[in-house]
């Protein structure tokens, strides 16, 4: 039997190439609102409704056969079949979003002048729809030469029209005047394509090219974007505390539970001192967590963040670094791991090792219980007028101080070791949309799981072991259970270095575990002082935070806030990053740097604040 013949399907970023690809063939991957998700090759099965077998295969969004990234070099290649151990496509399916048809018919011209059987599917017609759009399909049919079939691919609308189209495509050939054109000629008949199918165009649309004049205004646009995320800060506090109260006596009461039931012993000193105080300590900021996805979710289904990455492009550009730049960046948010794997679509090389480098310095979720355990403990919680809560804004200028870090030191590499001159940047803007409701809740339910099964796995580990090492060897009459423990030694040792960027030991016990997962930093301290505490009835009674108070000066506690802003990351993202730069020595570069900049950073800190009397 011979091979099954090969369908491609092509076309920008965003076309909804994935989700047809899903709707088709069944197979499952993400489908996420920006461009540059789609980074490896995806292939299916399917049938035609000829009754003939065909293999699918989803390529990376592209804006045309002349690669600038990693992405579009693989595009290119497989459509041409250069790629190695690849056979070409037989036929290509070109996606163009109906709601973007000039731009998308740029790309899908050179595609069609290849010669190759082609069909289009004219996706989204129902965004177009919605927003007055309506297009004739014969029009565009004429105007290409090649047979073009209306589909929504999110509601498996059109895809046996489809299917069909693919099964004839192979009689077809591109009518003439399509071949040899310059990019600027293809513009033009883009342009001139797109209004003869296009038939009317609505108030909807108007109202979003309206939205944009304002949300994208070369002022008002960033001082919206900076007030949206002042807000967004302010809530997490603001609407957490209900939450995170309850959390906190809900682990109040368990360890009460559990010291009324089991009989006083070292086991039940691992239960409410390692895993309850522990492990609790971290888990109570999952209100927080939430809240702050909420919004970043909320930013990527309405089409504002891609508008967010737009407005940063000049600021990019001004430290050298193109917008391609800004969505790892942003993926940092949450953790640097995924905001490095996505710098693949980045394709100036030192562009990307730049962005590779100051991704840590992004302010990953894990650091939000490390910031909010110190400022719920330090910072009064009291207006600063208008309404505005000063927890918010610290936790608000410890994001600004983690970008503004970002930028200085792309600044720097960019003059230095990774010099280079800034690359263009073309991004696509997706049509707003109000968030779906469904989409929300499924988005934050994936990022509370994620941070529980943290909690639950690598964290719950760190801290058993964290605990082990207080309690063991054990302390004689008289002594103190942490000064006598393995841990408390090695911290004693290490004390010695963070002693002038005013750290305790109790801060140094934290950071080498912090370096698994930057919320153990909270649970070792929990721990730390629930060990320290067993023979002392009032200390146990006390909450982390009040812990904090009683032992902590506020330069510390400000020192130790400037400490995780630039701290050297967490151990996968060491690993990621050899993974991503193919050896050891940006790793270590990177760890090198962060060193020195929280050491720089939690020193002035410590003693400015000290030198100011606070
Ligand atoms: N309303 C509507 N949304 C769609 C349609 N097709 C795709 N989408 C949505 O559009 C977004 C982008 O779709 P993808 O399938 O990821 O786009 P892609 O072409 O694979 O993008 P890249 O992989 O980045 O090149 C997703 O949020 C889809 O759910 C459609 O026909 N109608
Ligand atoms: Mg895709």
């Amino acid at each position: 039997m011979s091979k099954p013949r090969k369908i491609a399907l092509v076309g920008n970023p965003n076309a909804g190439k994935s989700a047809l690809f899903n709707a088709l063939t069944g197979a499952r991957q993400k489908i996420a609102n920006y461009p540059g998700v789609t980074v490896e090759r995806k292939s299916g099965r399917l049938v035609l409704p000829s009754g003939e077998p065909v293999e699918m295969t989803d390529l990376p969004g592209s804006y045309s056969l002349d690669p600038t990234s990693p992405d579009e070099a693989v595009t290119a290649k497989v459509i041409r079949g250069e790629f190695v151990g690849e056979s070409a496509p037989d036929v290509l399916v070109v996606v163009l979003d109906a709601s973007n048809l000039e731009q998308h018919l740029v790309f899908a011209q050179e595609i069609i002048a290849l010669g190759k059987p082609t069909v289009v599917a004219l996706n989204m017609v129902d965004l177009a729809e919605r927003d007055g759009l309506v297009i004739d399909p014969m029009a565009l049919e004429q105007a290409l030469g090649i047979k073009v079939v209306p589909t929504v691919a999110v509601r498996r609308r059109g895809l046996t029209e489809l299917a069909e189209a693919v099964a004839a495509a192979e009689m077809r050939h591109p009518g003439p005047g399509l071949t040899d054109l310059t990019m600027t000629e293809r513009r033009v008949a883009a342009h001139a394509m797109a209004d003869a199918a296009i038939l009317s165009e609505s108030k909807r649309h108007r109202l979003h090219a309206r939205l944009d004049r304002v949300l994208l205004h070369p002022w008002m646009g960033p001082i919206i974007l900076f007030a949206f995320l002042f807000v967004m800060f302010q809530a997490v506090f603001a609407w957490a505390t209900p939450f995170a109260d309850a959390l906190e006596a809900g682990v109040a009461l368990l360890t009460d539970g559990v010291k009324g039931i089991v009989p006083p012993s070292l086991a039940r000193d691992l239960l409410t001192e390692g895993v309850l105080a522990g492990v609790g300590s971290v888990v109570v900021f999952l209100p927080q967590i939430v809240i702050l996805f909420f919004f970043i979710l909320v930013m990527e289904a309405s089409g504002y963040m891609a508008r967010a990455a737009f407005l940063m492009d000049r600021m990019m550009a001004g430290v050298g670094l193109s917008g391609r730049s800004f969505i790892p960046l942003l993926s940092s948010f949450a953790c640097a791991i995924p905001g490095i794997m996505a710098t693949r679509s980045i394709t100036d090389p030192k562009d990307r090792l730049t962005t590779i480098l100051i991704a840590p310095l992004m302010t990953c979720s894990a650091r939000l219980p490390v910031y909010a355990v110190i400022i719920a403990a330090f910072i009064p919680q009291r207006s600063v007028g208008g309404g505005i809560g000063l927890q918010g804004l610290v936790l608000f200028a410890l994001y600004v101080a983690g970008i503004v870090g970002a930028m200085a030191v792309a600044l720097v590499l960019r003059r230095s070791v990774t010099k280079g001159a800034a690359s263009g940047f073309i991004m696509e803007l997706p049509k707003y949309q109000l968030p779906a409701a469904k989409d929300l809740l499924i988005g934050l339910w994936q990022r509370a799981w994620i941070f529980l099964r943290r909690a639950g796995t690598i964290i719950f580990m760190v801290t058993v072991v964290l605990w082990l090492l207080l309690n063991f060897p054990r302390a004689g009459r008289g002594e103190n259970q942490v000064d006598v423990s393995i841990a408390g030694r090695i911290a004693s040792g290490l004390s010695v270095v963070v002693e002038p960027i005013g750290f305790n030991r109790d801060m140094a016990l934290a950071l080498i575990p912090a370096m698994a997962a930057r919320e153990v930093a909270v649970s070792s301290l929990a721990t730390t002082y629930a060990v320290a505490a067993t023979d002392d009835e009032n200390a146990q009674a006390m909450a982390l935070g009040d812990q904090l108070k009683a032992k902590w000066t506020l330069p510390m506690a400000l020192a130790f806030l400037a400490w995780f802003v630039f701290a050297p990351q967490c151990m996968s993202t060491i690993a990621v990053t050899r993974r991503e730069t193919n050896g050891w020595k940006w790793p270590l570069f990177m760890m090198g740097y962060l060193f020195g900049l929280a050491y720089i950073a939690a020193g002035a800190t410590y003693w400015i604040a000290v030198e100011a009397g606070l």
